[in-house]
């Protein structure tokens, strides 16, 4: 579905992403986990083209989206939804006005403006917030949630949009464990029910080993491990975080893992709590 060859991203003299090559199926949860610098940021803003590449292409379904301009860009950023760390919600607007802005590409942005929305994209906010479990936050500002409430505004803005991809910033860095775990069980579904890809940048392996399919380490803008969650040993961990012998992996926990399962319980697939 997503096929990035050889793809540079330079900063001036700073080499962020250098010489990825990757192919991505449809049907797969891809983690991306590194140690902070290591680009993964700026991999998964190159695909959603917030950010250009400075060599190689990046294409989705034989469409070379490194080169769109104008509609086609938007369309193609409206296809390939984003979610951030800091959520980046309009904190004084209420929730589902928040999740109607995840329209704002396809609709008349002064209507958007005045707060005009059409009964049909009410009525999809309102089934979306249901979906997560958070329609009754709907009419309350989204200031006023606390921070994985706020994710789930966010993934529903995204979900808004209808797209083919999701890519999520390191979803989870500000949330505590509890609502890092609800967060995460709510992409995992929407890749389940909903077969879209999803590509989420997480900095810690427990959350990578639970919840992806796939994993694809990287260090200093290069990939070092592509494989499947099960073959994330703590070598290889160590290989990917460039640490020594007395590497922990507790330093690179959210603690997810002891929240709801039994040491050694199956992996991956949780139902979704609240
Ligand atoms: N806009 C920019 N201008 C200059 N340097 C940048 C810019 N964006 C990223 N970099 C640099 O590129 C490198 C990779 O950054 P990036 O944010 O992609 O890493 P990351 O793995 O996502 O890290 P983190 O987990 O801390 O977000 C870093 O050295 C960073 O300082």
């Amino acid at each position: 579905m997503l096929k990035i060859s050889n793809v540079t991203r330079r900063f001036g003299d700073k080499v962020a992403v250098d010489g990825v090559t990757l192919e991505i199926a449809k049907g797969q949860m891809v983690g991306i986990i590194g140690r902070s610098g290591a680009g993964k940021s700026t991999l998964l803003r190159m695909i959603n083209r917030l950010t250009d590449v400075s060599e190689g292409t990046i294409a989705c379904q034989g469409q070379a989206v490194s080169e769109l301009n104008g509609p086609a860009l938007r369309n193609w950023q409206r296809d390939c939804a984003m979610i951030f760390q800091q959520f980046n919600l309009v904190p004084r607007l209420d929730v589902i006005t928040n999740v109607m802005l995840g329209r704002l590409n396809q609709r008349n942005t002064l209507m958007s403006m005045l707060n005009l929305f059409p009964r049909q994209d009410i009525l999809r906010a309102i089934e979306i917030l249901e979906r997560l479990g958070i329609e009754e936050h709907g009419p309350k500002r989204a200031e006023a949630l606390s921070g994985g409430q706020q994710q789930r505004v966010g993934i529903a803005r995204a979900l808004m949009q209808d797209p083919r991809i999701i890519l999520a910033d390191e979803p989870i860095a500000s949330l505590d464990p509890m609502n890092a775990q609800v967060v995460m069980d709510t992409l995992r579904r929407i890749h389940d029910e909903d077969g879209r890809l999803v590509i989420c940048n997480l900095h810690t392996l427990d959350t990578a080993r639970r919840y992806c399919d796939r994993v694809i380490g990287m260090r200093a803008g290069k990939i070092v491990f592509d494989g499947r969650a099960e073959e994330l040993t703590t070598a290889v961990a160590r290989e990917i975080y460039g640490a020594d012998a007395d590497f922990s992996e507790e330093a690179t926990s959210t603690s997810i893992e002891t929240l709801s399962r039994p040491r050694g319980a199956a992996t991956r697939r949780p139902e979704l709590v609240d």
